[in-house]
């Protein structure tokens, strides 16, 4: 088993008064995909976004690469190699796919810049044909496409997503998912936020289940998907 890149010890964060973490304990090894897997409002954007400090987790400690991130700066944890597609993909809608893409090298400066916009145009054709086209003109699955290959420019060691899957039509996110397992693949770290657990805890190694605040659950993607709680929570019972 490898080293984990990514602890969660014992982490509460707060937003004013509200608890939106209450202790949460969870690590992520090398070269695994990991999913957190959980309802609305469950606390999984909060829980990627305190990896960045924003917010700041108020007690505990969140670990990568060995290194104690808890009051490191975003911009220190962008340059050490933790990229994210963010909810609702954010990209930067009057700027063509290829500027979108050399945005996305903004933590780590441009040396390898046209070797990895092929790279990224092998991994998503379809942004290749759109390079010259404006983000905010395509569908959201592009968007999508767009987001996860623009976090990827910067070469990352851990890939953080958040909910890939949302809004988008079916046959669109199987092609996300597809292209996220070649990306697993290659030996890339994933840790995935997703509402659609099918999905995600098919692709995944392992999984956490959020429930308000708190890892309620954790195991094998497999094992997740046959769990009956689980089921009945977030698979439709089926
Ligand atoms: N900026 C904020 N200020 C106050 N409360 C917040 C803020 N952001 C999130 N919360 C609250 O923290 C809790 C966790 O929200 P969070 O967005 O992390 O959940 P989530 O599991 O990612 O849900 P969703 O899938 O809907 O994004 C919720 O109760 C939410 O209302």
């Amino acid at each position: 088993m490898s080293a984990p890149i990514l602890e969660f010890k014992d982490v509460d964060v707060f937003y004013g008064p509200i608890q939106a973490l209450r202790k949460v304990s969870l690590h992520i090894n090398e070269g695994e995909t990991v999913s957190l897997i959980g309802a609305n409002g469950a606390g999984k954007s909060t829980l990627l976004m305190s990896i960045f400090g924003q917010p700041r987790a108020a007690n505990g400690a969140i670990v990568y690469r060995g290194t104690d991130i808890t009051h490191k700066s975003a911009h220190f944890v962008a340059s050490n190699g933790v990229a994210q597609s963010p909810e609702g993909r954010r990209v930067f809608p009057d700027m063509s796919v290829e500027e979108n893409l050399l945005m996305g090298t903004i933590p780590v400066g441009m040396d390898h810049v046209d070797e990895d916009m092929q790279r990224m145009f092998e991994l998503f054709p379809r942004l290749k044909e759109r390079r010259n086209q404006r983000a905010m003109t395509m569908s959201g699955g592009e968007q999508q496409m767009l987001a996860i290959a623009r976090a990827l420019m910067s070469r990352p060691k851990l890939l953080l997503l958040d909910e890939p899957s949302l809004g988008l039509a079916p046959i669109v996110v199987k092609q996300i998912f597809q292209t996220l397992k070649e990306l697993a693949q290659t030996g890339m770290t994933i840790f995935l936020v997703e509402q659609n657990a099918n999905h995600a805890l098919k692709l995944s190694d392992r999984a956490y289940v959020m429930v308000t605040g708190e890892i309620r659950m954790s195991g094998t993607g497999e094992e997740l998907l046959g769990n009956q709680d689980v089921r009945n929570a977030y698979l439709g019972g089926h």
